[in-house]
């Protein structure tokens, strides 16, 4: 059992974090060659396999990861290099190096995946000549980009989206994805850099940014080795290099469509991503534990990488911003526990051979254990003719043929060199047995698994249910309190109305000023007749005399009723402010319980089409003859489902359906 190997780089100070802090101090306390703290977080002190400064090279990282990586895939074992970090940490930089296209094996700033190309193919020319070409190495690569939980292969981007499928024999994998033979460091780099032209392409024209995705780039490499035989054995080993999506969580407030659905995946597959190391790190620490790697496309594609069978190592790219420091301080809680899980990395081999050869290999065998394995052995033959094996008991073993234990009689002088290569095939067979035990406990605590998770959705169907009869309810008795709206309606209308006739009547009148100025004009005319009496005196009436009566005159015809039936009543200012705030409450009103009604209605909708996308595709889904079309079907009704509950039990139905979804 081996931990994950955990390496942190720090890479250089921005410009854009020197101007926004005004400071190059670093937040990272380098404390030793294997320890750092962020003092401003109040951080524990961390400790790692390795620490990358600001000034550690492409090469040095290469060293320290890659060359070992690669070392381990040669010999047959899986790997994996993922590079964990916040957005512009530096994880493409890492892998990848500087720039997009490949310069060659000169370029300094070429990242890990460049430089683990020209190591393997290096690694295995040198092996080949070793063995004077009795060993072959084939490597394969893929390269896949996980988006809103969908794969998709980035060597075809025409094809439609890939599923992730299990059997007993490939393990997990991919299914139908691009793979391309490649025989030298070229080669493999132009398959990465046409993979990584057509993610960027679909980055613009499907408007999603590359942070937001997680790329693994695959390779298979196969060895095949020639026995003296006539038997060839194979080992198989998987290497990873993955470049995850940033890993701070993304806003879901503000945020809505298409960007929402993304935000909420991205958390989710990080999410699962942690709840699965914390569920490792458990069963490390000695605690019985599920793990839910089916909850994400990466961590169900990555099971071996996680607590299986692989040499995992993981990156955790940092930046030394103060303005970070928060950010920086959660990278390296979560590659501290991820350090904690153990893996079991096993060499994958088999054994292939015609069927003469092998039943030539078989017979040689029983003869062999009918002669070597004494009945005392802790592992032998038994008198009635079975092997005791101390993991399985007794096994019954095959008829061995008379000639048979002649011919190994007849062999003794290579009696050991025989019993090596059958205790080497058993060897072989017990941990393709104990594989295929492992695998079969596998299952059923996945069927286990599903049907708690049936369970579940069926009491959140339940619930939900229950729910939208509720809403449908208080849709109702909304419907029916609208007559409150409809009657604050029609008063905003009749206040209105009242309010243009008062308008209206208020400009009808005439002028009170005009009246005014007549009153002026007659009270001159007045001084100018009174100021003529004294040479009349006793014609015309006294000034003073006329005035007044003039002045009773206009007061009386002012308030006469005929008067107040010509000109209607002016209302007074406060009472025409009060109707004018009345009318903008009531509208207020009405506009809250309009927008209520909308978002419920809305709510409604979703949950309702999201309800008939589960069932149109349960429908379609029994209807559909052929997995591939079951695995289309799944897919499609996945995007078209907005809400989670939905989604998840959607997920739940369809991997009942496909049974390996
Ligand atoms: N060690 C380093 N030395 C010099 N420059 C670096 C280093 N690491 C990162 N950079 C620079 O920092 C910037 C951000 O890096 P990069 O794009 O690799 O971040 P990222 O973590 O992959 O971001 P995203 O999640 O958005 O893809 C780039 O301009 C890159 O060239």
């Amino acid at each position: 059992m081996d931990n994950i190997q955990v390496f942190m780089r720090i890479r250089p100070l921005s410009e854009d974090e020197f101007k926004r802090d005004r400071s190059a101090e670093s937040a990272v306390h380098v404390l030793a060659d294997n320890t750092v703290s962020i003092p401003s977080q109040r951080s524990e002190n961390f400790v790692f396999d390795f620490v990358g400064r600001e000034d550690s090279t492409q090469e040095d990282v290469f060293d320290a990861i890659g060359r070992r990586a690669v070392e381990r895939c040669i010999q047959g074992y899986n790997g994996t290099i993922f590079a964990y970090g916040q957005t512009g940490s530096g994880k493409t930089f890492t892998m990848q190096g500087a720039r997009d296209e490949f310069t060659g094996p000169d370029d300094e700033l070429r990242g890990l995946i460049p430089r683990c190309f020209e190591h393997l193919f290096h690694r295995i020319a040198e092996e080949e000549a070793r063995t004077a070409g009795r060993v072959k190495y084939l490597c394969r690569a893929s390269y896949i980009e996980i988006y809103n939980e969908t794969i998709y292969d980035l060597l075809d981007p025409m094809t439609r989206t890939c599923a992730v499928r299990e059997d007993i024999k490939r393990g997990v994998f991919v299914d139908g994805v691009t793979e391309e033979t490649v025989q030298d460091p070229t080669e493999a780099y132009d398959v990465f850099v046409r993979g990584t032209t057509n993610r960027h392409v679909s980055a613009t024209s499907m408007n999603r940014e590359s942070s937001r995705s997680h790329s693994v780039l695959m390779l298979v490499i196969q060895s095949l080795t020639q026995m003296d035989t006539g038997l060839t054995e194979i080992r198989e080993a998987r290497f990873n290099l993955v470049d995850l999506a940033g890993s701070e969580r993304q806003k879901l407030a503000n945020t809505s469509g298409m960007r929402l659905k993304e935000a909420a995946n991205i958390n989710k597959s990080l999410s699962t991503l942690g709840n699965v190391i914390n569920s490792l790190v458990d069963i490390s620490n000695g605690k019985s534990r599920h793990v839910n790697y089916r909850d994400s496309k990466l961590t169900f594609l990555l099971r071996d990488s996680l607590g299986g069978n692989s040499v995992t190592f993981i990156i955790a790219n940092v930046s030394p911003a103060m303005c970070n420091d928060a950010e920086t301080a959660s990278t390296l809680r979560f590659a501290q526990r991820a350090k904690m899980i153990r893996n079991k990395a096993v060499v994958n081999q088999d054994m292939h051979g015609n069927v003469p050869q092998l039943q030539a290999e078989i017979q040689r065998l029983k003869a062999q254990l009918a002669q070597l394995k004494g009945p005392q052995s802790a592992g032998g033959l038994s008198p009635n003719g079975t092997l005791r094996s101390p993991c399985f008991g007794e096994m019954p073993l095959p008829p061995v043929s008379a000639s048979g234990l002649d011919a190994a009689a007849a062999s003794a002088p290579t009696a050991h060199q025989e019993h090596r290569t059958t205790q080497y095939l058993l060897i072989l067979a017990m941990r393709k047995l104990r594989e295929t035990e492992r695998q079969k406990a596998r299952y059923a605590e996945t069927i286990l698994e599903l049907r708690n998770t049936i369970n579940r959705h069926r009491r959140q169907l339940h619930q939900q249910k229950m729910v939208l009869k509720l809403k449908a309810a208080e849709v109702a008795a909304m419907r029916r309190n609208a007559p409150l709206a409809y009657v604050a309606t029609a008063e905003n209308a009749a206040l209105r109305e009242e309010i243009t006739a008062l308008q209206s009547a208020l400009s009808a009148q005439p002028d009170y000023s005009d009246l005014l100025i007549e009153n002026l004009q007659m009270r001159e005319d007045l001084e100018y007749y009174a100021e003529n009496a004294a040479a009349h005196d006793g014609e015309l009436p006294k000034k003073s005399d006329a005035v007044q009566a003039l002045e009773a005159l206009v007061i009386s015809a002012a308030f006469s009723t005929d008067f107040q039936g010509a000109f209607p009543i002016i209302p007074d200012d406060n009472v025409y402010l009060g109707l004018e705030e009345k009318i903008k409450q009531s509208q207020h009103h009405i506009n809250d319980l309009e927008l209520q009604r909308d978002k419920l209605e809305f709510q409604i909708n979703s949950i309702e089409e999201d309800w008939q996308y589960v069932n149109d595709g349960a429908r379609r889904l029994a209807d559909a003859a052929t997995d591939a079309a079951r695995a289309e079907i799944a897919e499609t009704t996945m995007d078209s489902i907005v809400g989670d509950q939905a989604r998840d039990t959607w997920q739940a139905i369809a991997s009942v359906f496909t049974q390996r979804l």
